[in-house]
């Protein structure tokens, strides 16, 4: 795992001894299948991969927490998925890199675990099957996405705690999803090419302690947070509506004043993530960079540092974005051009 600077060797008996065969929840009978992720008992699982961790690596404790968290991760999610079935594993070398800068913000803790889970279930098919070509070209089918999906939640509470289940339903589905906690993700089908810089401020930060911040901030002033969240919530149905016309309109000047509306609810957005407490000085210097050109500005994920996303309405000029990107590059941010909505997990063999 070069991205957290970590190379292992798992000894895979001791593995397969110590961690295969993962309990069902207590009020739940049978055995356990990889299939009913949702159904694992979570956390006398993962006391098991900590124990285990603990047994070949004395010094778990002192690694950095990126570090442990990799691993734990790993092991849980090679022993929850191949443990529960009698497929014979031999040794194997499993190498995990990433593009994405971590604990910024852009989900790396997500896509890293969906794309582990995805691995692992595919290596399942592949030894599952007697004729080895049959799986060959194939993509993941709906049911084993969300069940890639399932696995990667269960890695996300690993990583933060109470996550809500946003980033593992972004990495696995891609395109753009309608997300409430507790209920299915929705696709939205835009065939948008939607422009942002996202912008690194090079600040690193725990997602898990800027939630705990929240819930905190929210424990004092309940109403006035609940406030905050419904108005995120009208901000993000407005934001569907907007994105839904503007994927199927054809007039020039309505896109121009659709794309505004946008930016007005990219904004906002942001505010009413400031009022809650997660903003960052940093995120506030790129915020003024971009309204100096007339670009809307928001944080990302759990905010605190990461990344900031700034939309590109089509009419921008080439010059305003040059100008803009320059101007992070000179203040130390690191700047990418790219767009919103990317193909979720797939496989390339
Ligand atoms: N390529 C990778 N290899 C190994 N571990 C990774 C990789 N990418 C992410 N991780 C794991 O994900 C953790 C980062 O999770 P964290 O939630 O703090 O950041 P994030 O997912 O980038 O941010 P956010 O959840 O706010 O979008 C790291 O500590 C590491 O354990
Ligand atoms: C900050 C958060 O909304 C996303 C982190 O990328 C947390 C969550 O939904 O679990």
């Amino acid at each position: 795992m070069p991205t957290v600077d970590l190379q292992e060797t798992i000894p895979l008996t001791p593995t397969m001894k110590a961690l295969f065969c993962p309990r069902l929840l207590q009020e739940i009978s049978g055995k356990f299948s990889w299939r009913l992720p949702d159904k694992l008992d979570h956390d006398q699982h993962l006391r098991r991969v900590d124990e285990f961790l603990h047994l070949i690596k004395p010094n778990f404790d002192v690694l950095p927490t990126n570090q442990k968290n990799s691993l734990r991760s790993f092991l849980y999610l090679f022993s929850g998925i191949i443990g529960s079935t009698n497929v014979m594993v031999k040794s194997m070398d499993i190498s995990i890199g990433s593009e994405l800068t971590i604990g910024a913000g852009t989900g790396s803790s997500a896509s890293f675990a969906v794309c582990l889970a995805g691995a692992l279930i595919q290596l399942l098919k592949l030894k599952s099957s007697h004729s080895y070509d049959a799986y060959y070209d194939e993509d993941f089918s709906m049911t084993e996405k969300e069940l890639i999906s399932e696995w990667a939640y269960n890695c996300e509470k690993i990583m933060h705690g109470t996550p809500s289940g946003i980033d593992n339903a972004a990495c696995t589905f891609g395109s753009m999803i309608s997300f409430k906690k507790g209920h299915k993700p929705r696709h939205i089908d835009t065939r948008l090419n939607l422009r942002i810089l996202l912008v690194d401020t090079r600040v690193t930060r725990e997602t898990k302690v800027l939630v705990a911040k929240v819930a905190s901030v929210r424990q004092r002033n309940t109403a006035a947070m609940d406030h905050i969240l419904e108005a995120c919530d009208h901000l993000a149905n407005t934001a569907m509506q907007v994105l839904v016309k503007l994927s199927n309109g054809k007039c020039d000047s309505d896109m121009e004043s659709d794309y505004q509306h946008l930016a007005e609810l990219w904004d906002m957005n942001h505010w009413l993530l400031g009022a809650m407490g997660v903003s960052h000085p940093a995120l506030e210097t790129i915020r003024a960079a971009a309204r100096a050109r007339g670009l809307a500005c928001k944080l990302t994920g759990a905010g605190g540092g990461g990344y900031a996303m700034v939309l590109i309405p089509p009419s921008t000029h080439r010059s305003t974005v040059d100008g803009l990107s320059s101007h992070l590059l000179e203040h130390g941010f690191r700047v990418t051009e790219t767009t919103l909505g990317g193909a979720g997990v797939s496989l390339e063999m």
